[in-house]
């Protein structure tokens, strides 16, 4: 089991260059499933634990694919496996996302059911009423689901009941091998939903609209491979730029895209920090005193629940009562009796956080309970008094590469260490006695 310790007190100066995102680059892998001749090449890939789960899928389903040096190849020319088991779907829901391309090329596509995660029930009800209204047939039952088509799915017009991230892909994926024209309405505009479009049309597929709210997909009969570079992860970069402004720091946060960030730019202007756009990325300059801003989660261009916790960190250092609502995940504060554990003051009143700041951070243990907010008590460890040591590490290495080490760089004290050859304590206690 490895821990994260941080001493906090250091305030963050220098250069750090932000990773391919997450959030781009797995739908992307599961939307190479649908090129039946020649292999994609995908560039600035992350190395991630769930890009690693994702191969694990393609492979399993006969793909071949190779990973090194942040390039994925993948050839899934070769007639593929129509199932994708628990033992990954629970490792990353994501892995649901290779359900639109496999329906689309095989007719048939059977994956377990993802279940509730640390942050909500996260159902998949609108991807499947999309697949059903292209023409497949969908049951439920023995912990799969099982999707079936006739022949090639039909285009269909769609309206998603919420612009959901993952039923816009699943549907766009589905939708360019289908017969016909598919329109869908209310759809997620989020930056990684526009890197997905420009992929399938590299590969030769017809989408219209990505980064609007209706997309427009005109079916094409084959895909075939192509080359293509991974946005920069706008989270990643986000969690640095708080990283920054918490230390009353100095940091330039290479690769973020100002676009894709303007809610949490506009935020943490609002609490007084300095924002500069620079050829290569943006500078983070932190005040002296961050003011209390409120802040609502809502899906792109709103402020996004994945900094929903860093968010939190950034504001219990601040001068002032804040208030976050939660409107995307309906369990996403399982991070606040963590930062209680810190003396944050802070307390839940429905879907909205109260927060009382400054608080004095005292350093102390902690879990990880989803993968931002590993990234948030980090953060808040490095304004706490003493050690913070923050374990479940395994949801941190979801999101973030080299995490600890790129603080380091900015001059963070913080390190990494694995417990396994360490007795445990009361072996320890047992031998003195
Ligand atoms: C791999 C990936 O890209 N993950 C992101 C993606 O997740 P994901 O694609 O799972 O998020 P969605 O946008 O689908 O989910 C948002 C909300 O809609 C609900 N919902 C979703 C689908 C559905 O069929 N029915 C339904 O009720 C979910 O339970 C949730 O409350 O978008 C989220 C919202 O920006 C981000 O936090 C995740 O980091
Ligand atoms: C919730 C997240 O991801 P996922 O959808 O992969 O769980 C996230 O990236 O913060």
């Amino acid at each position: 089991m490895d821990k994260i310790i941080v001493r906090g007190g250091k305030r963050l100066t220098g250069t750090v260059k932000v990773e391919g995102a997450k959030n781009a680059v797995l739908p992307v892998i599961a939307a190479t499933l649908l090129a039946s001749k020649g292999k994609c090449e995908i560039l600035d890939v992350p190395e991630l634990s769930d890009v690693y789960t994702i191969n694990e899928v393609l492979r399993y389903l006969n793909a071949d694919v190779s990973f090194s040096n942040n390039r994925i190849t993948v050839d899934a020319s070769r007639e593929l496996m129509m199932e994708a088991p628990f033992e990954y779907v629970r490792k990353m829901r994501a892995s649901v996302l290779v359900m639109g391309s496999l329906l689309a090329r095989e007719g048939r596509a059977k994956i377990a059911l993802p279940g509730g995660c640390a942050i909500g029930s996260r159902p998949i009800d609108q991807h499947l009423k999309g697949f059903e209204a292209m023409g497949a047939k969908v049951k439920v039952g023995n912990g799969f689901i099982d999707a079936e088509v006739e022949g090639r799915l039909k285009g269909a017009k769609i309206y998603l009941d919420f612009p959901s991230v993952g039923a816009t892909e699943n549907i766009m994926m589905a939708a360019t091998l289908a017969e016909g024209t598919t329109i869908i309405d209310n759809v997620a505009k989020e930056p990684e939903i526009v890197d997905l479009a420009n992929f399938l049309n590299g590969m030769g597929a017809k989408v219209r609209g990505a980064g609007t709210g209706t997309i427009r997909i005109e079916g094409v009969k084959e895909l075939h491979g192509t080359t293509h570079h991974i946005i920069p992860d706008r989270i990643e970069a986000g969690t640095f730029m708080v990283a920054a402004a918490i230390t009353g720091g100095n940091v330039l946060v290479q690769g973020a895209v100002p676009e894709h960030l303007s809610s949490l730019v506009s935020k943490m202007q609002e609490m007084g920090v300095t924002i500069q756009e620079e050829e290569t990325g943006l500078r983070i300059i932190g005040p002296e005193r961050l003011k209390p801003v409120d802040i609502k989660t809502m899906p792109h261009p709103g402020f996004p629940t994945d900094m929903q916790s860093q968010m939190m960190a950034l504001l219990l250092a601040a001068d002032g009562t804040s208030m976050i609502t939660e409107t995307v995940f309906e369990n996403r504060f399982m991070h606040v009796e963590e930062f209680r554990r810190m003396n944050g003051n802070i307390k839940i009143d429905g879907r909205s956080v109260i927060i009382d700041g400054p608080s004095t951070l005292q350093g102390a243990e902690v879990a990880a309970t989803d993968l931002r907010a590993g990234a948030a008590l980090i953060l808040a460890g490095l304004i706490a008094d003493g050690y913070t040591r923050v374990t479940e590490l395994k949801h941190l290495d979801r999101g973030y590469v080299n995490f600890h080490q790129k603080l380091a760089s900015l001059g963070a004290d913080v390190e990494r260490i694995t417990l396994e050859s360490a007795p445990a304590v009361s072996e320890v206690e047992v031998k003195e006695a």
